[in-house]
């Protein structure tokens, strides 16, 4: 059985008092902090810095899984490092060098992912995979919360899921599989089925009254998942 994890994006939370609503998710049982960065050139959108990763740095022991929206990528990669960041991924479009842009994020201790949006191909992780910690398959078109998801997704999830199961088979180094945009309670065994272990979920979780139980309905979907 894989581990599940939730990862809760505060791109929808309550930004006037996103330190109560990190601690919130993480009290009702979440894993993760996913923390959306977009910059209004990569995508068309703005949302917030290293100074807000900082800011909630102390809240929580929770990783805070930083996705990068953002192109030109390595300078704001290590600065996230030094905000206190625990994962960074990029999209490889964004980046002119994949392999070195891995390289600035591990020799800053952070582990390192690429994120595929629903049309890039997956190859780009073919000579990477050693450098890899996380890969983030897109189920959105990047660029907003509370979008539907992509169903032609289910089926690259289980070819990521098959390339990296074949990679860990034979290093024994485990890479996890995020998946992120419209995920919620009534979609998330079929796509744990399909092969993700790491399920960010931002309006599906911020946008309901009580958290725990949100999460809570999650994870009993996750534990009727057969592998
Ligand atoms: O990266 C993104 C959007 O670009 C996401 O992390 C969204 O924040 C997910 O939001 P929901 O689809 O779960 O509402
Ligand atoms: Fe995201």
């Amino acid at each position: 059985m894989r581990n599940f994890r939730i990862a809760p994006s505060i791109l929808s939370a309550n930004f006037a008092k996103l330190g109560e609503e990190v601690r919130a998710v993480i009290d009702a049982g979440a894993d993760i902090i996913h923390f959306d960065v977009m910059d209004n050139h990569y995508v068309p959108n703005l949302t917030i810095g290293p100074m807000v990763c900082e800011a909630i740095r102390p809240i929580t022991q929770a990783p805070i899984d930083v996705h990068l929206m953002v192109k030109p990528v390595d300078t704001l990669a290590a600065m996230f490092a030094k905000a206190g960041a625990d994962i960074i991924t990029f999209h490889p479009e964004a980046s002119e060098h994949i392999d070195r842009t891995l390289g600035v994020i591990k020799e800053a201790g952070c582990k390192a992912g690429l994120v595929f949006n629903p049309a890039t191909p997956l190859h780009y992780m073919d000579y990477v995979m050693d450098k890899l910690d996380m890969v983030l398959l897109m189920s959105v078109n990047p660029g907003f919360g509370g979008q539907k998801f992509i169903p032609g997704t289910l089926d690259k999830l289980r070819e990521a899921r098959r390339r990296i199961d074949e990679y860990t088979a034979r290093t024994g180094r485990e890479i996890w599989l995020e998946i992120d945009g419209g995920v919620k309670i009534d979609n998330i065994a079929e796509i744990a089925a399909a092969g993700a272990d790491t399920f960010v979920a931002g309006s599906a979780i911020y946008n309901t009254p009580d958290y725990k139980a949100t999460i809570d309905a999650m994870r009993a979907e996750l534990a009727k998942v057969k592998e």
